[in-house]
């Protein structure tokens, strides 16, 4: 058996929570021969809720899962810590936006990156998942100076696989059969969804479906997908950002073939400048990513690239005081 690795999540008595810690203990994110030590951290109000999840983790008598340490410390929460899901953030209601979070939201970050720095394994890999993820995990990450930037990434892999599941369906193939599907930028209603370089089967998807599906269906159907799902099910989208969480680390940790998106900060790639946390499209090998080089962007892409840059950097405008 493999010695336990160490796992903090944060709102752990949270919506997302509670689909994404089973799954982490029954394997689906290390595999099924990796044992697991669940760290989770909760405010104070929330550690009688984060308790009875506990006991649930505790009934299910999962194999992998070694022990469990609950607290309202992120220093507890964080030591050692091999990987760091960092969930706990306030979601949005109807009618806002993401980045209206960014006041609720952005000095969680700041503290879980100072406690990051000084408690967590030096080979930590974090995903910021709370909203506005971009800037949260910028914000963590400056607040980190001992750690790589590159150990700070955040969510766009829910955005990744709902394109992935429309393309699917409009071409009436399986998500398997896409390759190289893209998010540029931020995960907000500015990200660019790009199938300038996908191929479904083989064939690149522009063959297969109609440029004005492209442009006023399919773009504004995932960049307003988690607003669509906040007015169907009255909360924010749970299991299915669980499932995307779990996805990203599990490629990050041990690679995948495929093209998939992570937000990760910016190096100049594609001409956006270093400074914000950017989606790229990436490959994992050896427990990194790299970002996909040498595609061309015509002008259509360029100006959707430059949009979500241009926001991206408005969010980083507007913590320029939490970034250390
Ligand atoms: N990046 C994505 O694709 C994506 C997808 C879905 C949701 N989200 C975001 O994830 C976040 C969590 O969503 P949810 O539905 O689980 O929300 P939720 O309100 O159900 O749970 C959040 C939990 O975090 C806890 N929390 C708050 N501050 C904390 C802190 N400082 N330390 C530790 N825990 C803290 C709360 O007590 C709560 O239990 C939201 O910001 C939401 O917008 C992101
Ligand atoms: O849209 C939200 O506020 C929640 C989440 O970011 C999502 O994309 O579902």
């Amino acid at each position: 058996m493999k010695d336990p690795v160490r796992i903090a999540i944060t709102g752990g008595a949270g919506q997302i929570s509670y689909s994404l810690i089973f799954r982490i203990a029954a394997g689906d994110m290390l595999g099924p021969d990796q044992p697991v030590i669940l760290q989770l951290l909760e405010i104070p109000q929330a550690m009688d809720a984060l308790n009875g999840v506990v006991m649930e983790v505790n009934d299910c008598a999962f194999p992998l899962v070694q022990d469990i340490v609950a607290s309202d410390d992120p220093n507890v929460a964080f030591k050692d810590a091999d990987f760091a899901l960092l969930v706990g953030a306030r979601p949005r209601g109807p009618g806002m936006e993401r980045k209206d979070l960014l006041e609720a939201n952005a000095a969680i970050f700041s503290v879980q990156g100072k406690a990051l720095n000084e408690y967590a394994s030096r080979d930590v890999r974090v995903l910021v998942v709370g909203n506005p993820a971009n800037t949260n995990a910028l914000i963590a990450s400056c607040n980190a100076p001992d750690l790589s930037p590159r150990q700070f990434t955040a969510m766009t892999r829910l955005d990744h696989n709902r394109a992935l599941t429309q393309l699917a369906q409009k071409t009436g193939k399986r998500v398997t059969d896409v390759d190289s599907m893209i998010i540029w930028g931020n995960h907000s209603a500015t990200q660019y969804p790009d199938l300038a370089h996908t191929k479904v089967d083989g064939k690149p998807a522009f063959d297969l479906v109609e440029r004005d599906w492209y442009e006023n269906d399919f773009i504004p159907t995932v960049q307003q997908r988690g607003a669509a799902i906040i007015k169907a099910r009255g909360a924010s989208s749970a299991a299915s950002a669980a499932s995307s969480a779990i996805d990203h680390m599990r490629d990050w940790a041990l690679g995948t073939d495929g093209v998939v998106s992570m937000a990760i900060p910016s190096d100049g790639s594609y001409g956006i400048a270093e400074g914000i946390i950017y989606s790229y499209p990436v490959r994992c090998q050896n427990g990194d990513y790299e970002i996909v080089q040498g595609l061309e962007i015509d002008e259509f892409s360029r100006a959707k690239m430059q949009a979500t840059e241009d926001e991206l950097r408005q969010e980083r405008a507007a913590v320029e005081h939490l970034l250390g």
